[in-house]
């Protein structure tokens, strides 16, 4: 017993020397085994400066190459440091189910919008909390129902059969500005009825056009930096907001139980969930929101429509889109409303392509709230950390060329029947309109208005460019074409004048 009793206590270290051993061992094969999940890395970063990071490239070469440099060297996921602000970019469909469709507390828009506030104004947008804001635009997706958009497709008619009535029968025109013009007009028509319409023709129209060119890239980082364009901007939102506020209060007395049948009186009535009426500022600026979001976009996407389809190499896309008119003519005569418009296949598809190559939303921001996993189309992941800013830069994501066959040509028919490029196989490849969680409200109501217009054109006049296809002003947030876009006009003998 006694022996027994000294073997095992002299044998007890070795026996603990074994166990620890074998847990340590254990303990290192977990760590290193391959079904272990370990945290991905970051993604790889785009050298640049000291604190300065990419701002001398982008001043050299303009944020459109820059992005498109990094990619080509670094893939679909990249970061790229700006002064103060680390930015990771994720391009094509792959990696952007999350940006799209994660929820707002987990990647959000206010951190990186706070820029926008000085536009929009106070009460509205990002100056208030996401639950407000998302009642808010619920307000704006009630006036775009289709019931909704069956009066604004004859009211748009109207307007522009008025307005191209002023056209002589030849001439020379900056089709830019024409349809700057013409797009508020539609715009003040359909959405703010007769009172804004009075008032647009001059002033309204000089001030958004304000409030579009204050909106440049360095607004993002610093929103009040004292520049003219940041001054103007200021004062054109000041006085939008005392000619919508005589508006709103002369609506409301006039019509103390309900106004005419459009969006101002829609958002009058509006009322939270907790029954609370919009305020008069939340009306004033729901409507520069509404102008601000429908009216640059609208106006740059029809003029780059007009500019592709005149240039000479896409003749054949001009003469399909007139041919397409002619035959629904035949069909309706010249009938134009809401029916009528979704016959339009050929247009549309026009106008589709050209949102693919002209984004007037050239990059979509997010904050991460919570870091998260991202998985390339090669197999790759990568972490995007807490607090990153994120960023889709749709001028490159919808120019992939493992989505679309030869993607910087402009190929209207890509997204005809039977060709498998339309983005419908795979989500977050089409995303001129954003997509997921934030999808644009106004994209029914945009293609209307710029469908109205160029059936409207190719019906009753040829037209040729006359200078070279326009070059793109990188320098605003929603970039458009640059300079003027002059295009010569013959009115159509068979058109009435
Ligand atoms: C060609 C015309 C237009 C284009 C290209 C366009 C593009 C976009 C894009 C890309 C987004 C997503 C923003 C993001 O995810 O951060 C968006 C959102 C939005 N758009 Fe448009 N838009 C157009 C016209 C309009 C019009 C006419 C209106 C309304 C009058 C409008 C109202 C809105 C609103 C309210 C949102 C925010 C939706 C949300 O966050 O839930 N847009 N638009």
């Amino acid at each position: 017993m006694e022996l027994t009793r000294i073997i095992w206590l002299a044998s007890f270290p070795i026996l603990v020397t074994i166990v620890f051993t074998g847990m340590a061992w254990l303990q290192r094969r977990a760590t290193f085994s391959p079904t272990t999940k370990r945290s991905p890395p970051l993604p790889p970063e785009a050298a640049g400066a000291p604190l300065l990071g990419i701002l001398p490239s982008l001043l050299t070469k303009g944020p459109l190459q820059v992005i498109r440099d990094a990619h080509a060297e670094m893939g679909s996921v990249f970061t790229v440091s700006l002064l103060h602000r680390k930015v990771t970019f994720l391009v094509g469909p792959d990696v952007s189910s999350h940006f799209f469709q994660g929820l707002d507390s987990e990647i959000s828009q206010d951190e990186v919008s706070q820029f926008t506030i000085p536009t929009f104004g106070p009460g509205v947008a990002f100056d208030v909390d996401f639950a407000t804001r998302r009642e808010q635009f619920r307000f704006f997706g009630d006036a775009m129902k289709p019931v909704k958009l069956r009066t604004y497709a004859r009211l748009m008619v109207q307007e522009v059969e008025e307005y191209f009535a002023r056209w002589g029968p030849t001439g020379t025109v900056d089709l830019k500005k024409e349809l700057e013009h013409l797009i508020t007009l539609v715009a003040s028509r359909c959405l703010f009825g007769e009172e804004v319409r009075a008032k647009m023709l001059g002033e309204v129209a000089t001030h958004l056009h304000e409030l579009n060119d204050g909106m440049r890239l360095v607004t993002i980082l610093f929103p009040h930096l004292p520049i003219l364009a940041h001054r103007r901007r200021d004062t054109a939102r000041a006085r939008l907001g005392e000619i919508f506020s005589g508006i709103v209060s002369s609506r409301k007395t006039s019509y103390p139980d309900g106004g005419p049948n459009d969006m101002l009186q829609c958002l009058i009535d509006s009322r939270y969930k907790d029954g609370r009426a919009t305020t008069e500022t939340e009306v004033v600026g729901m409507l520069v929101s509404a102008l601000f979001a429908g009216q640059h976009t609208s106006s740059s996407t029809g003029t780059w429509t007009g500019a592709r389809l005149l240039a000479h190499a896409n003749g054949n896309h001009l003469r399909a889109a007139v041919q397409e008119q002619e035959q629904i003519v035949e069909r309706h005569g010249d009938r134009v409303d809401y029916e009528v418009l979704q016959e339009m296949d050929i247009l549309h598809r026009c106008v589709k392509e050209v949102l693919r190559l002209h984004p007037p939303a050239m990059m979509l921001l997010r904050h991460a709230r919570r870091s998260f996993t991202v998985r390339t189309r090669e197999g790759d992941e990568y972490q995007i950390p807490e607090g990153r800013t994120v960023a889709s830069p749709l001028v490159i994501h919808n120019r992939l060329p493992h989505v679309y066959k030869d993607p910087e040509r402009y190929e209207p028919d890509r997204f005809g029947p039977g060709r498998g490029e339309n983005g419908a196989g795979e989500a977050f490849s089409y995303t001129a309109f954003g997509g997921g969680r934030h999808a644009c409200v106004g994209e029914a109501f945009a293609y209307m208005q710029i469908k109205v217009i160029w059936s409207h054109l190719l019906r009753n006049f040829e037209m040729e460019m006359v200078l070279p296809f326009p070059e793109t002003n990188w320098n605003v947030v929603m970039p458009g074409p640059k300079g003027k876009v002059m295009v010569r006009y013959n009115r159509r003998m068979s058109a009435a004048a």
